[in-house]
């Protein structure tokens, strides 16, 4: 049977009428949530340690600001909108303390709660909102009246109204207009991070620094690689995202479509899809989240020489140059919040 998808008129903000919602954390998801639900007419506040470099932000956009423990405090509902390897400080620090029956926690991931990395109390609910989508272009839909899908889930339902709640908040950032499925947090964890590794980031991050590289090592000009392995990519995946590949396909030339077919499973083949299921697995049995918590405990070493080394590949340079001749092309402010994590 097909899932069931939430939308408008499956949904009401009534669940958060009269309630105080704290978002802790102002980043790409947090950001979002934040101002969609205020534009939506909900009460929200945000938490933040003092000195966050994100509290001059929010008070910029209108938001009050607290302390974290003071925001758990007043609010009604607790979105902990932090990196999830940070979940576990701020949580016991700052938020199970002030957790107090009739408080709702709720998660766009579920990495903290499936992999265990908080203890929740019994007598709170705790349930994800989760877009499938980058917060800032949650953000960017909600202005322009769409709505990126969101995932709900609820692992405890301490007074029965999780569900309610999550609905709401899903309706309130803008999730009810692009459709909303009910999952679990297991399932979400696990494709998620499959999703990131595999295809949506790490896959694509990958197929295109070697496209890239195929074409500059043969001799052809880095601009004509840039346009053909990297610009062009976004053109046909709107195409996809609009009407499906066979609706791609309807819009690509008839030598396109032959070499998209015959070609293409050649070099995603089988064992691509074995690495896939490798990388499934090392999720599934939980040695990815692991690996990855015990990189962020001792110095984020590799990670941020992965990182670095990533933004020194020549694609970046090339495609800085190029953008810059496209001014439609949304420039985005994120000088100084690249890589280097502590
Ligand atoms: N990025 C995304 O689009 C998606 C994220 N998610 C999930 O959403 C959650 C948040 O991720 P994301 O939005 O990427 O996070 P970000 O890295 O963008 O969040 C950073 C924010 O958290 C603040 N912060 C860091 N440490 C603390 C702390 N100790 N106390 C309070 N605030 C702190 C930062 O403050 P400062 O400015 O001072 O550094 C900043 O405001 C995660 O669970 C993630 O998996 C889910 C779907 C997509
Ligand atoms: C944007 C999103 O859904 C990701 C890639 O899974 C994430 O940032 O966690």
């Amino acid at each position: 049977m097909p899932a069931k998808i939430y939308t408008e008129k499956d949904a009401s903000l009534a669940p958060l009428k009269g309630k105080t919602c704290a978002v802790i954390g102002f980043g790409s998801q947090g950001h979002a949530h934040a101002l969609n639900l205020k534009e939506s007419g909900v009460n929200v506040i945000i938490g933040l340690y003092p000195g966050s470099k994100s509290r001059k932000v929010a008070e910029e956009k209108g938001l009050k600001v607290y302390d974290t423990a003071e925001a758990v405090k007043k609010a009604d509902v607790i979105f902990v909108a932090v990196p999830d390897t940070k979940i576990p400080d701020v949580f016991n620090k700052d938020i199970k303390p002030n957790l107090v029956k009739g408080k709702t926690l709720l998660f766009s991931h579920g990495f903290a709660i499936h992999f265990k990395t908080i203890t929740v109390p019994a007598d709170v609910n705790v349930i994800m909102v989760a877009p499938k989508g980058p917060g800032h272009i949650v953000r960017r839909q909600y202005t322009e009246g769409k709505g990126v899908p969101a995932l709900i889930a609820i692992y405890q339902n301490a007074d029965k109204q999780a569900k309610k709640i999550a609905l709401a908040w899903a309706h309130g950032i803008g999730g009810t207009r692009g459709g909303v499925l009910e999952t679990t947090f297991k399932e979400e964890t696990e494709t998620d991070l499959f999703g990131e590794q595999t295809v949506l980031c790490g896959g694509t991050s990958a197929l295109v620094q070697a496209g890239f590289e195929v074409l500059v090592e043969a001799g052809y000009s880095p601009e004509m690689a840039y346009f053909e392995c990297l610009h062009e990519l976004k053109l046909i995946v709107d195409l996809m995202n609009e009407s499906g590949i066979a609706g791609m396909r309807f819009s690509i030339s008839e030598t396109a479509k032959w070499g998209d077919v015959k070609v293409g499973p050649k070099i995603i083949d089988k064992s691509v899809k074995k690495r896939m299921k490798e990388a499934l697995k090392d999720i599934q049995t939980g040695k990815f989240a692991k690996e990855w918590v015990r990189e962020t405990k001792t110095g984020y070493k590799k990670f941020n020489k992965l990182l670095k080394d990533g933004e020194k590949h020549p694609i970046e340079k090339t495609g800085a140059r190029l953008r810059s001749l496209m001014p439609w092309i949304k420039k985005r402010d994120i000088k100084g919040q690249q890589a280097s994590y502590s």
